[in-house]
């Protein structure tokens, strides 16, 4: 028998309640519910023959949940996971940060035993911010973030002694270090001076490079970063070894919130939006992608993720031969744990729908806090 003729021989029953049944559903209790559908069944059974479109079928290729799984082009695999770790000048810290929950500032003394259990659980990445909280740790040239005995290039070192499999990013900016809180130097009317802004975020880089970071991530947002930076890193004969991640379309708002409590890098006066991306500009965010890549970004960032996820399919769609990160950030951590708290969603399938809109649209690498969380969870 043809494939056409079997098909004429296939019927089903039409199971569409009536639309009185539909409008009083929520009246009737369950098991009402179930004898009234079957007598309906029964009695409206309808013998329909299905002639050659067959496309209306979808519900077998997701009924069981490995073929629900197969249904994703991307799926979280704990290889795609950065846990960014905010590291301080005082060795022995280990405090909460309110505003982030489940997060802590660290010490350098407290990162061994913090990341033991995590890498045994499959931690494979971290990303290091600094955090100076010694009194005058800040200056107008942001100096303390490529001091030498720094949290984080003091973090760099012990990490690389300690987890020789562990790959390490440092965030690159100065707005943790300076005294005005900018992402940069300033000309004296209060606005970046980019060149000397490059010139110091791409030795602070440089200086994370040499000290062994597998990969240094500027977060400024200077014109002109990636070039200086990768110019440097061959000259220096780090280019081979190093990846050069660029926060590429990095966007001003108010999702940074509790990262800024966190690190202590809210700017004293004014706001980031010269520099940073206005959220409606996704041109700008594309030529800005186009633009990295062409300076010699080897990964291009987009943050925050979940408001920006056509612009995360831009960033695959135009760097399409490149690996696409997203930084599910601060405030967007922070909103899913106080909606959880608030009992509107169960926290770990937010946390799982959040990211997986993130992959489907277009990256492959996210950086997140829910990361310990995301090694328990992929386990079961
Ligand atoms: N360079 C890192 C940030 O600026 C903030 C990230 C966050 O809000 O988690
Ligand atoms: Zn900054
Ligand atoms: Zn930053």
């Amino acid at each position: 028998m043809s494939f056409s003729n079997l098909l004429s021989e296939v019927t089903y029953r039409d199971q569409r309640p009536s639309p009185s049944t539909t409008a009083t559903t929520h009246l009737i209790d369950t098991r009402s519910q179930i004898s009234r559908a079957r007598s309906y069944a029964s009695t409206a059974a309808t013998s329909v023959s299905i002639s050659g479109d067959i496309s209306s079928q979808l519900h077998g290729g997701y009924s069981h949940p490995l073929a629900r799984a197969w249904q994703a082009e991307r799926q979280l695999t704990k290889s795609m996971l950065i846990y960014p770790l905010f590291i301080t000048d005082n060795p022995d810290d280990e405090e909460t940060i309110p505003s982030l929950p489940g997060q802590k500032r660290w010490g350098v003394n407290k990162l061994v035993p913090l990341l033991q259990p995590l890498i045994a659980k499959g931690l494979k990445s971290v990303i290091l911010f600094g955090v100076p909280l010694a009194g005058d740790a800040k200056d107008a040239l942001g100096t303390a973030a490529d001091d030498p005995k720094g949290p984080v290039i003091s973090a760099i070192r012990l990490l690389r002694k300690s987890f020789p499999r562990l790959f390490i990013s440092a965030d690159v900016c100065l707005c943790e270090y300076t005294s005005h809180g900018h992402c940069g130097i300033l000309h004296d009317d209060g606005t970046l001076n980019n060149q000397l802004s490059v010139d110091r975020i791409s030795d602070v880089a440089m200086a994370y490079a040499e000290a062994g970071a597998h990969c240094v991530a500027p977060s400024d947002m200077n014109d002109g970063r990636i070039r200086a930076i990768k110019l440097k890193l061959i000259e220096a004969g780090l280019a081979h070894r190093v990846v050069l991640m660029s926060y590429a379309a990095k966007f001003s708002g108010c999702l940074y919130g509790p990262f800024r409590d966190a690190a202590g890098s809210s700017p004293s006066f004014g706001d980031r939006r010269c520099y940073q991306l206005p959220p409606g500009g996704r041109g700008l965010a594309r030529r800005a992608i186009q633009r990295d890549i062409s300076e010699g970004a080897d990964i291009i960032m987009v943050k925050p993720a979940t408001q920006f996820l056509d612009i995360i399919s831009d960033a695959k769609e135009i760097g399409k031969d490149l690996p696409i990160a997203a930084y599910h950030v601060s405030g967007e951590y922070a909103m899913i744990h106080a909606a959880a708290a608030a009992g509107v969603f169960d926290l770990k399938t937010m946390a799982f729908e959040a990211t997986e809109g993130i992959l489907r649209a277009g990256a492959s690498i996210v950086v997140s806090y829910f990361t310990p969380q995301f090694l328990e969870w992929l386990d079961t």
